[in-house]
């Protein structure tokens, strides 16, 4: 049996975890695990955790730590026989660290983007809450504005992707995402890219999963030989 695989995407809001998540799911059958849609199930789901969460996002802050483990961790386990990506956890070192605790990661993806380049894109990003599916009025329109290309139902902006409520996320993101760098860094796992554009970001993404992947399936297969 291979080995599986297990990374990390981290970033500011707006960088593009979930379109580069996304485009790995498919590019490398992985499965994608947005902790931001975990939270959304859980306040839609009006979950102790989610209500909990609310109120938090609602001021543009992040969910406490214990929360959002509380949240995560039980998810990983339903996950133990998959290869995944997991996308926006962990934001901060205690989250990191309780990762570090119930599983080994191969990779942590970090993007870089100017704040810029993450203001422009939130401000036309649209969303179709049931599916999760995200839309870009620059980038990646829907064939229908406003409308969802599968079902046509409507497409809403997220409150906290207001211009207010991004620019208390983005300090409070630079403050607790350092020491997480820090530590996949001295782990030996961190690669960061740096650009304003998905599509120079994603060969370089794909190119280093192809060679991590192929690199651990040849020790799976050499240690199942010996
Ligand atoms: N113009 C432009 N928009 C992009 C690019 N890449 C992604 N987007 C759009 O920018 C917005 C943010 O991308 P996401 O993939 O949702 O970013 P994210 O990091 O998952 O964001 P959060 O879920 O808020 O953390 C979406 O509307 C994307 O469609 C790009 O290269 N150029
Ligand atoms: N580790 C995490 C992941 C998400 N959250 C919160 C922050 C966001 O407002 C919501 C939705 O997360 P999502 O990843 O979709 O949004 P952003 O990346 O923060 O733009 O959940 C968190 O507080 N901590």
């Amino acid at each position: 049996m291979s080995k599986l695989f297990r990374a990390v995407i981290m970033g500011p809001p707006g960088s593009g975890k979930g379109t580069i998540s996304e485009r790995i799911a498919h590019s490398f059958g992985l499965k994608h695990l947005s902790s931001g849609d975990f939270v959304r199930e859980n306040i839609a789901a009006k979950t102790e955790a989610g209500v909990l969460a609310k109120t938090y996002i609602k001021k543009g802050l992040l969910v406490p730590d214990h929360v959002m483990t509380r949240l995560l961790l039980p998810r990983l386990e339903e996950m133990t026989k998959y290869s995944w990506l997991l996308d926006g956890f962990p934001r901060t070192l205690a989250q990191a660290e309780a990762l570090n605790s119930a599983c080994d990661l191969d990779v942590a993806i970090n993007l870089n983007i100017p704040l810029e380049t993450l203001k422009e894109r939130l401000q036309h990003r649209w969303i179709h809450p049931p599916s999760g599916r995200v839309y870009n009025m620059c980038f990646n329109p829907p064939h229908v504005q406003g409308k969802d290309d599968i079902t046509g139902e409507p497409l809403i902006q997220q409150e906290d992707d207001r211009p207010e409520a991004l620019v208390a996320r983005l300090r409070h993101y630079k403050d607790v995402a350092k020491p997480v760098i820090d530590f996949y860094k001295a782990k030996g796992i961190l690669y960061t890219f740096s650009d304003t554009e998905t599509d120079r970001i994603w060969p370089n993404i794909s190119t280093l999963l192809s060679t991590k992947i192929s690199t651990i399936q040849s020790d799976a297969r050499c240690a199942s030989t010996h």
